[in-house]
């Protein structure tokens, strides 16, 4: 039947997505107050320049496979704040956690050009970029998904299940760093550790990482939501507990003389760092 599922709009979560917000309503505001005509003008270009960019991004890219798009819209469909209260998540889970199309097809350039195998995700929520991932992997490539919450992790394999590279995930669902630690006593490395779980556990990750043996020599590591909405360099005030955790983040990743990085600002920012 048409028309009795849910679609909820995702809210901006991107520093651009909350300029294109911000400045959506200072057009409007312009349009009750007096403003000269140029300043109208001006005000309208700098809105048309910042709101195309995302729409055209999605033009550009390579497009996502039917498994992805499916994986998103049943996402946005599904009541996660009533999954919360209702006690079926652990945690606050919401659609805007999952990273989409361009963050998705770039992990997917990344995986293919440096002809990874063996990927480990830390934080995999419905599976978007575990899925995205495994869809540029060999056929005996690997994804080992590291989730906290039960029902998300039931939500993702289900979705895996209707792919031909769902095959390819393996999701063990307890903290990530009990399995972090588990994989290094079991003596497991991976080429890509992609770590988008708990903000306050990101600098914990990276020196296990550093210090063990879990990241192959050549390996690499992709860090998402390194610009948490802007808040790292918006006034220290303005942050959140995870604005925090990631502005202490980057500043360990700064001066960690180990390694050398970039932050990509991709969506809600990604940093891509491998050792010296
Ligand atoms: C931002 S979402 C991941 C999004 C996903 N990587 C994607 O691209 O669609 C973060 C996920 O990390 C999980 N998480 C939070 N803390 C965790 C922890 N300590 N161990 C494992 N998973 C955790 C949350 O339950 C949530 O599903």
């Amino acid at each position: 039947m048409v028309g009795t599922l849910k679609k909820n709009t995702a809210r901006p979560v991107t520093p651009l997505g909350i300029l294109v917000q911000q400045l959506e309503q200072i057009v409007s505001a312009a349009q009750t107050e007096s403003v000269s005509t140029k300043f109208e003008a001006s005000l309208n270009s700098a809105y048309k320049l910042v709101a195309g960019l995302d729409s055209y991004l999605e033009e550009c890219t390579t497009s996502e496979s039917d498994a992805l798009a499916n994986l998103t819209t049943k996402t946005q469909q599904e009541d996660w704040s009533k999954r919360f209260s209702d006690g079926e998540t652990v945690k606050a889970l919401e659609q805007e956690m999952l990273s989409g199309h361009i963050e998705g097809q770039l992990l997917k350039m990344l995986v293919s050009i440096s002809k990874s195998k063996r990927v480990l995700e830390v934080g995999m929520f419905t599976g978007y970029s575990a899925l995205a991932i495994a869809e540029a992997l060999p056929d005996d490539g690997y994804v080992l998904a590291c989730e906290v919450d039960e029902y998300v992790s039931q939500f993702a394999t289900d979705c895996f299940a209707v792919s031909p590279h769902g095959k390819k995930i393996e999701v063990r669902v307890a903290p990530a760093m009990e399995t972090m630690k588990q994989l290094i006593k079991d003596g497991e490395s991976f080429d890509l550790v992609f770590v988008d779980a708990d903000k306050g556990g990101y600098i914990d990750y990276l020196r296990l990482l550093l210090d063990s043996d879990l990241l192959a020599d050549d390996g690499f590591i992709c860090v998402d939501n390194t610009l948490l909405q802007g808040q790292p360099y918006l006034p220290q005030e303005q942050r959140t507990a995870n604005g925090k955790a990631i502005a202490r983040f980057n500043h360990f990743v700064a001066e960690e003389p180990r390694v050398e990085q970039v932050l990509v600002p991709i969506r809600d920012g990604l940093t891509i760092i491998k050792r010296k």
